[in-house]
C-alpha cells in the first residue's frame, strides 16, 4: 500500500532511508533544516553534501516547512542526530495531528538524562503516539543502502503491530527487515557499538593489529551486553543484527564515521579537530559520556568505555589507555550465566569456586 511518509533529517541516513521508501513506491517528504539543501533536492534531485554522486528518485520531495512535511502523513521517520531529537520533536509536536506511527533510526543515548531515544520521544510527544514508537537499527551504512546493496536490519517496538507496519513499509528485495520486541536491547546495541567502533578506529590509527581489533570487538560486546542485561534487555538481542551485526559493520568499515573519527584520534589529532574534519555526526563521542555515566549509576563494569572516556575527556594518551586495559586484574572470560541457565550452571573455571558474578568480570 502506498503511504505518505515524512522523513525528518536529510543527512546521509535520512536520505538513504528515504530512497528505500521511494523504491517501495511511497510518497516521501524529506525534511531538511537548510533551505538551500531543500532547493537542491527538488531542482537537482541530489544531496551532494551527504550522499555525493547519488540521484534521488522523483517521488522524494524536499520540504523546509516542518508543518507541511508532517501534515496528514501515516508515518514519521525521525533521523536527526541524538542531540537534535528533543528540539526537533518540540517543533514538530503541534503538527502531528494525523497520529502517525513514529519511527526513529538514530543511534545514541542522551548524556545526563541517560535516556534512550524512545524514552526521549516519550518525554516530548502526546501520550497517544508513545506506545507505537518504533526503532529501526542494524548494520546499515547509508553509502551502501543508497547503492541498493543487500542490507538487513531490525525494527522494534513495544507494540508488535507497529513493528510489523514498519517492517512492511521498508522491506524490499535489497532491504530485509526483521522484527524484535526487545526495544531496550535494540536501541542499546545500536548506540553502544559506536563507542567500540571509536576504540577500534583508535587502535587502527595507532597501527595495532587485527588481534587488538578482535579483542576490542569481543570484549566490547561483553560490556555492552553486561549493561544491557542490567537495564532489562534480552541477552539474545546482542547476538543479533542490532548487536553483533552492527558492531561488526561499524568496527570494520571505512564508511563508519565513528571508526574514522577514532582513526584520526589514534593518529594524534585532537578531538575538536577530528569533529571539525568529519563534518558529519560522530554519535559515539556523546554516547561514551552517557555510557560512562550509566555504568557508574548501574554499578556495571565497562572498562573499554571507561578507557575511551579518559582519552576523549581527560586527555589520557591512547597508548596509555591500552596499556591500562591490558594490565587490568586477571579475569574469568565467561559471564555468570546462571540467571539464564539455572543456579546449577557450572562455568568450568574451578570446581571449588562458584561462577563469578557479572560485577566481578
Ligand atoms: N550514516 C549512516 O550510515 C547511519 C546513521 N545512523 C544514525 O542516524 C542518525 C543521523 O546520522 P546521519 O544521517 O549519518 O548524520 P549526518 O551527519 O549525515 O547528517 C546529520 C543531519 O542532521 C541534521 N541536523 C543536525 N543538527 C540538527 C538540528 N539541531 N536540527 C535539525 N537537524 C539537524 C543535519 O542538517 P545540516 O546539514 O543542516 O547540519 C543533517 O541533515 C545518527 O544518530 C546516526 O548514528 C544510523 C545508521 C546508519
Ligand atoms: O550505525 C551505522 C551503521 O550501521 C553507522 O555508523 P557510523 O555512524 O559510525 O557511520
Amino acid at each position: 500500500m502506498k503511504e505518505k511518509v515524512a522523513v525528518i533529517g536529510a543527512g546521509s541516513w535520512g536520505t538513504a532511508l528515504a530512497m528505500v521508501l521511494a523504491d517501495n513506491g511511497h510518497d516521501v517528504r524529506l525534511w531538511a533544516r537548510r533551505k538551500e539543501q531543500v532547493e537542491e533536492m527538488n531542482k537537482e534531485h541530489t544531496n551532494t553534501r551527504y550522499l555525493p554522486g547519488r540521484v534521488l528518485p522523483e517521488n522524494i520531495k524536499g520540504y523546509h516547512d516542518l508543518k507541511e512535511a508532517v501534515s496528514g502523513v501515516s508515518f514519521v521517520l525521525l533521523v536527526v542526530p541524538t542531540k537534535a531529537i528533543r528540539e526537533t520533536l518540540q517543533h514538530m509536536k503541534p503538527y502531528l495531528n494525523s497520529e502517525p506511527v513514529l519511527i526513529h533510526a538514530s543511534k545514541g543515548i542522551e548524556p545526563d538524562t541517560l535516556k534512550r531515544i524512545s524514552e526521549m520521544i516519550e518525554d516530548e510527544v502526546e501520550d497517544n503516539l508513545i506506545a507505537s514508537t518504533v526503532v529501526l537499527s542494524g548494520p546499515s551504512h547509508a553509502e551502501e543502502v543508497c547503492e541498493r546493496q543487500p542490507t538487513s536490519v531490525t525494527v522494534s517496538s513495544l507494540d508488535a503491530q507497529s513493528a510489523k507496519q514498519a517492517q512492511d513499509l521498508f522491506m524490499n528485495k535489497h532491504f530485509r527487515v526483521y522484527t524484535n520486541l526487545d526495544l531496550i536491547g535494540v536501541e542499546l546495541g545500536g548506540a553502544l557499538k559506536n563507542i567500540i567502533a571509536l576504540g577500534v578506529g583508535l587502535t587502527d590509527g595507532l597501527e595495532y593489529g587485527d588481534n587488538a581489533k578482535a579483542a576490542l570487538m569481543t570484549r566490547g560486546l561483553a560490556e555492552i551486553a553486561r549493561l544491557g542485561i542490567k537495564l532489562g534487555a534480552n541477552p539474545m538481542t546482542f547476538a543479533g543484527l542490532s548487536g553483533l551485526g552492527d558492531l561488526i559493520v561499524t568496527c570494520t568499515s571505512t564508511h563508519s564515521r565513528n571508526w574514522r573519527a577514532g582513526n584520526m584520534l589514534g593518529k594524534g589529532m585532537d578531538l575538536n579537530q577530528v569533529l571539525k574534519e568529519m563534518g558529519m555526526v560522530v554519535e559515539g563521542v556523546r554516547t561514551t559520556q552517557a555510557a560512562y555515566q550509566l555504568a557508574e549509576r548501574e554499578s556495571v563494569e565497562m572498562p573499554i568505555t571507561e578507557a575511551l572516556y579518559d582519552v576523549l575527556f581527560n586527555d589520557r594518551l591512547p597508548e596509555e589507555a591500552v596499556e591500562r586495559l591490558m594490565g587490568r586484574v586477571k579475569k574469568h572470560e565467561v559471564e555468570n550465566l546462571s540467571f539464564l541457565l539455572g543456579p546449577d550452571f557450572q562455568d568450568g573455571y574451578s570446581e571449588k569456586t562458584s561462577p563469578p558474578r557479572s560485577e566481578d568480570i
